[in-house]
Order: C-alpha cells, then sequence, then structure tokens
C-alpha cells in the first residue's frame, strides 16, 4: 500500500473544515457590508461590485487567481528538477502574461467601461455569429482553467494524504461555490486577499527558515555548497550538469511553452477582465501592475527554498524520501513542494504546503466561478434567452449558474483524473485550442477595421492550423501520436506557436476583404445596466472626461514598463546567462537568494498592508458599528472622512446641508467602496 506523508483525515480536515470555515466568514462579511454599510445584492454589485475595487484589492486579486496549485506545485518541480533556471522561467513567463494584460484591462476602462463580461463587446461589434465564437473561446478557457485547478488541488490532497480524489474534486469548490453565492465578486475579492496573505506569509517563513534558521541549511553558502555536491552524484539537463546555471536548453522549451499555453489562460479567461471591469478606473494599471510584480516572486521563491530544498537535502535523513531521490513520477506530481517543506519543517512543513495548495485552488475557483456565471448571465441568459430579464431574475441566474458550474466542474475534474491527463498537458493543449482568442480579443478591442467575418473564421481556422502543425510535428519526431509524444517540447511548442499568431494573421487577411469601420468611441453606449442598479453604480458605467487623460497615459506608461520588465527578465537576464553557459559563483548565489527574499517582502507586505491602508475609513466604520458605538461617512473631495457625531463642524448636517455648506456627500448605500 502507498504510504502517505500525512493522513487522509487531514486531508478531509481541510477541505472540509476549512471550506466550511472560509464560507462561514465570507457570509459574515457580506452580511456584515449589508448591514452597516448598506449594501445590497443587486445585480451590479454581484457581477462586477459595483465596479469600485480599489488597487490593493485588485492586486492581491490578481495574484490570487494567478496562483494555481500548478504554480507552487510545478515551480517547485521545476527547481527540484532543473535547479534556479527551472523556478526563475516559471515566474518570469507567467509574470510576463499577466503583466501584458495590463493593457487590456486599462483598454476596457477606457471604452467600454459598461460591460458586465467581456464577450459583450463581441455581440455589439460583431452580432449573434462572432459572439457565439467568442463566448465558445471564453467558456472554454474557464472549463479548462477550472479543471487544471481541481486536478492540481485534488492530486495534491490525494497524493499527499490519500484523500480519495472523486471526494477532493467535488469537496475543494463547495466551500467556494457557497460564499460566492452569497456575496459574488465581491466576496470573492475578500477571500481571494486572505488566501492570498496566507500564502505570502507560508512562503516567508520557509525562505527565512531555508536560508536563515534551518540547522539543516540555514544559509545561501551552504545551500550552494549541496547543490554543488548533489550535481555530482545526480547531475541535471543542463549542458554542465549544475543546478547553479541557467545554461538549459530543455528549459527555454518548456519556457516558451507555458508563454504561449498560457496566453489564452490570461486573455481568454473572462476572469481577468472581470477584475477590470470591478477596478475604479484610476486604480486599474497600478492594481494589475503590482499584481504582476507580486505574483511574480511567488513561484520564484517558493521553488528557490522547497524544490531547491528538497533537492539540496536528498542525502539527508530528514528527506521524507531518504536514502533515495524522489523518482520521476513523484516530481512530475509535484511533490517538492511538499517533501521539501517536510524536509526543513517536518511534517507541520507538510501539512503547510497542503494548506497552501488548498488556498491556490479555492480562491483561483471562486474567480472561475463568478466569470463562468457573470457570462452565462449575460451572455446567454440575457442575450438570447430573457433578454428583458430584471435585476432580481439576473442574480437568479447568477446563483444557478454558480452552482451548475461547480458541480459540473468537479465531475469533469473526476474524469480527467481518470483518463490520467496531468496539469501540464492540459497547459500544452490549451494553448493550442484556446490561444487564438488573445488575436480575437486583441481585434475586438483595438482593430476598428475587423470584420464579423474575422471573428467567425480567424480564430476557429488559427485553432485548426495550430492542431494540425501540432499532431503532424508529433508524428514528425515521434512517429508515433500518443499522449506522452502529444506532450513532448517539440510539438507542443510549434503547435503553440501557430496557433497564437495565425490568429491574429488570419483576422488582419479576412479583415481586409471588405473592412468594418467602428467607432471603438461609440462601444460603451451599447451597455445595460440591470434594472435594480443604483444611481453611482449606473455612474460608474460611463466613460469620464477626467479619467480619460489618466488612462491615456496609463497606456503610455505600461507600454513603457512592460518594454523593461520583459527586456530585464525576459530577455536579457536569462538568456545573457543561458547564452555565457555561466555557474553561479557562492556570491552570485547568495545575492540571488538575497534579492529573492527582499522582493518577497516587499510583495507580502503590498498585499497585506495595503488593501487594508486603502479601505481603513470603512473598516474603521464597520468596527465601531460592531462596537455598538457611533460614526457616520462621508465623502469629500472625492476621498472618504469618518466623522464623529460629536464633532460639531459636522455635528448631525442634513445631507443638503453637508453638500452645500461643507461641500461633502453623505455617503449613499452604494458608495462605500472596498
Ligand atoms: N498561473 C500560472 N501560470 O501558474
Amino acid at each position: 500500500m502507498t504510504e502517505f506523508i500525512l493522513t487522509q483525515g487531514f486531508g478531509y480536515g481541510i477541505a472540509l473544515g476549512l471550506g466550511a470555515a472560509f464560507a462561514l466568514l465570507m457570509m459574515a462579511t457580506t452580511y456584515t457590508a449589508k448591514k452597516f454599510l448598506g449594501q445590497k445584492q443587486d445585480s451590479e454589485r454581484f457581477t462586477t461590485a459595483s465596479r469600485s475595487v480599489k488597487q490593493g484589492l485588485i492586486s492581491s486579486c490578481v495574484v490570487s487567481s494567478w496562483t494555481w496549485p500548478g504554480t507552487l506545485l510545478t515551480s517547485s518541480q521545476w527547481a527540484y528538477q532543473y535547479g534556479v533556471v527551472g523556478s526563475y522561467w516559471y515566474a518570469a513567463m507567467g509574470s510576463f502574461q499577466v503583466l501584458l494584460f495590463t493593457l487590456v484591462a486599462i483598454e476596457i476602462k477606457k471604452r467600454c467601461p459598461g460591460i458586465h463580461t467581456i464577450a459583450e463587446v463581441a455581440r455589439v461589434r460583431f452580432g449573434r455569429g462572432g459572439h457565439l465564437v467568442y463566448l465558445s473561446y471564453c467558456l472554454g478557457t474557464n472549463v479548462i482553467v477550472s479543471c487544471m485547478l481541481l486536478l492540481g488541488g485534488s492530486q495534491g490532497f490525494s497524493f499527499s494524504t490519500g484523500m480519495h480524489i472523486v471526494a477532493a474534486c467535488f469537496l475543494l469548490p463547495m466551500g467556494v461555490c457557497v460564499y460566492t453565492l452569497f456575496g459574488g465578486l465581491q466576496a470573492t475579492f475578500l477571500s481571494d486577499w486572505t488566501h492570498t496573505v496566507i500564502i505570502y506569509v507560508i512562503i516567508l517563513v520557509c525562505l527565512t527558515t531555508v536560508y536563515g534558521t534551518s540547522d539543516l541549511i540555514g544559509s545561501p553558502g551552504k545551500m550552494y555548497d549541496l547543490l554543488t555536491e548533489i550535481a555530482k552524484e545526480s547531475p541535471s539537463s543542463a549542458a554542465n550538469g549544475s543546478y547553479l546555471t541557467f545554461d538549459n536548453r530543455a528549459m527555454i522549451f518548456t519556457a516558451w511553452n507555458l508563454l504561449m499555453g498560457g496566453a489564452s489562460t490570461v486573455f481568454g479567461d473572462p476572469s481577468y477582465s472581470q477584475k477590470a471591469i470591478a477596478a475604479s478606473a484610476k486604480d486599474v494599471m497600478f492594481g494589475y501592475i503590482t499584481g504582476g510584480l507580486c505574483w511574480q516572486i511567488i513561484p520564484w521563491g517558493l521553488g528557490t527554498c522547497t524544490g531547491l530544498a528538497a533537492l539540496a537535502l536528498t542525502n539527508n535523513p530528514a528527506s521524507y524520501t531518504y536514502p533515495n531521490a524522489l523518482t520521476v513520477e513523484e516530481a512530475e506530481k509535484g511533490l517538492p513542494l511538499v517533501y521539501g517543506m517536510a524536509a526543513i519543517f517536518g511534517k507541520s512543513g507538510a501539512a503547510a504546503a497542503v494548506v497552501m495548495i488548498f488556498m491556490s485552488v479555492t480562491s483561483a475557483m471562486s474567480a472561475e466561478l463568478i466569470s463562468c456565471s457573470s457570462i452565462l448571465t449575460y451572455d446567454f441568459y440575457r442575450s438570447y434567452v430573457n433578454p428583458k430579464a430584471s435585476g432580481k431574475q439576473l442574480v437568479t441566474a447568477s446563483h444557478i449558474f454558480v452552482i451548475a458550474f461547480s458541480i459540473f466542474m468537479g465531475g469533469l475534474a473526476v474524469v480527467f483524473n481518470y483518463i490520467g491527463v496531468t496539469i501540464g498537458w492540459i497547459l500544452n493543449f490549451i494553448g493550442i485550442a484556446l490561444g487564438p482568442v488573445l488575436g480575437a480579443l486583441l481585434g475586438m478591442l483595438f482593430y476598428p477595421k475587423m470584420t464579423k467575418h474575422a471573428m467567425w473564421f480567424g480564430p476557429t481556422m488559427a485553432t485548426l492550423t495550430g492542431v494540425a502543425c501540432w499532431l503532424g510535428s508529433c508524428h514528425h519526431f515521434y512517429g508515433e501520436l500518443n499522449k506522452d509524444n502529444l506532450a513532448g517540447n517539440y510539438p507542443s511548442a510549434i503547435g503553440n506557436f501557430v496557433s497564437v499568431f495565425t490568429s491574429p494573421l488570419y483576422i488582419f487577411l479576412i479583415s481586409l476583404i471588405k473592412p468594418q469601420s467602428f467607432d471603438l468611441s461609440t462601444l460603451n453606449d451599447q451597455f445595460e445596466a440591470g434594472d435594480d442598479a443604483e444611481e453611482t453604480e449606473l455612474e460608474r458605467m460611463k466613460v469620464q472626461e477626467t479619467d480619460l487623460d489618466q488612462l491615456n497615459k496609463s497606456l503610455i506608461q505600461t507600454r513603457i514598463f512592460l518594454i523593461i520588465h520583459a527586456s530585464i527578465f525576459v530577455f536579457i537576464l536569462p538568456l545573457s546567462l543561458y547564452g555565457s553557459g555561466y555557474i553561479f559563483s557562492k556570491r552570485f548565489f547568495t545575492a540571488w537568494v538575497v534579492i529573492t527574499i527582499i522582493w518577497e517582502y516587499l510583495a507580502a507586505m503590498w498585499i497585506i498592508i495595503w488593501p487594508l491602508y486603502e479601505s481603513r475609513v470603512t473598516l474603521r466604520y464597520v468596527i465601531m458599528k460592531l462596537l455598538g458605538k457611533e460614526g457616520h461617512l462621508y465623502y469629500g473631495a472625492g476621498e472618504v472622512k469618518e466623522i464623529s457625531t460629536s464633532d460639531q463642524s459636522f455635528a448631525t448636517p442634513s445631507v443638503a446641508e453637508a453638500k452645500n455648506e461643507h461641500h461633502v456627500n453623505v455617503i449613499t448605500d452604494s458608495d462605500h467602496d472596498m
């Protein structure tokens, strides 16, 4: 019988106990917001969080929805297999994708802040046919990403605790489903923050212990010596066998596949545009950029401590597999994360790893649930079933879709588990099948000449071309088409490349036949609010003149930032280290570790503290109310102010007095921002 590092009871305890605890916490938060801030769960709030979310919370949501179980498991696995270069490439490629999305997020705020889902733009620009094509890509991405989350989460639980995989597939999304039902997008934002905080705290403890206080390693110098020693006994696949080098060709291909495959998981996944819709216009750029930078250090830092620790301690009795190294199968299951933490902290380390996996699967899953339910509500139900749906009916439909999607995904993840599909396989496949959505999205938002025929045929032809090249190149390189060969580096790289790059080409060529001349500045006029929307919610659906200048500046600043970021992290640093065949010296490795730790601390501080600071007035107000004390909130010159009734200058003013005499607005129900 297989031995597991943790007990089944622990697995069920976390999935059920922690799931229920979070569901209760989020329901209590939603209730508190309703009671003390007067927030009612209208259709706009459920789907868009009333378009008022500030930058700190946007950052933490970007981090949380991009932190999958695969992020944690694969970055550690790559660090274990390839050394320092593994977690670096994972982090650099993933962050580049999500940072690039900032351009789309700003364009959404500039052109169409009134949308509820990104697919609504396709309906307005290309009619029903184009809408259905785009919708298929969005839903396909939703389903495959959710499958990856549940596969990664259920396998992480099952391999570490022996928990039955079917139970894990259904129990993991259950708590998420409950709080998403009660709190909508706003509850997912708040839960994202708590989940992300827990993940950062665990990584910080781990990094500090591995490189500072552990008796087994305790310093970058000792880690360096252990990695050098182990490379002599079982060399890496790098040209020189070292784990302290970037000179690894296989890793470049793997990173390329991650970049191309992941393109659709950001650009096609409606949950990322959902955050842009929810963000206030002035906060969108900073929220996404800081989110991307804070995410980058998660796989980088985690791999650098857990993956390298599992490898360095191979010959130490503290290693769970001592005296053996992890088998290839164990490494591919992502176990270097759990075993690396177990080697450093004992069973509590393995337990912390499973808690992190739980946090990553549930927080990213909540974003998928709400975005899929929004797509089905607005792009299917309101568009084609009940165009006159009231706000109440929209909320009911959203609830039904949240429940249905959770059950469907649990079932699909079970099927994928049984046919033996892995996260890595799906990640390759998703880029080839759905990568063309990138061209479709960019064309729809930035290219006024794009036609409906281009939307019908451009992405679909790109998918077919990509799949044909993937299968053809697999046959060419391996002679036989099977599951393992199809996941090979070369066919995957070719399939991904063709899918992603032929899509804009087809779209451009088809549009040339009879170009549209769509006036993008009129796009926003086409979107309708639910009939239960409040005045401030309606106001936020419009493009504000004052925001336009800011958004145009943001676009330029983002382009400059992206060029600098990609130049440093995707090209100059890794490729010069690759090209030179440099093996890290002890000093260089020490500097590498110090930079990693500093970055991790800064990211954690930003994600933990900034959302609290931004919402300090509302939080203090709610706490005072909970304690039974008096408190009043006012808006003043764009800023929320807290004013006590004993403050004579504002003593119990009427709304009109407050507005006229003090130039402030008494806060109304929907004015309470997060
Ligand atoms: N979200 C990713 N690519 O780990």
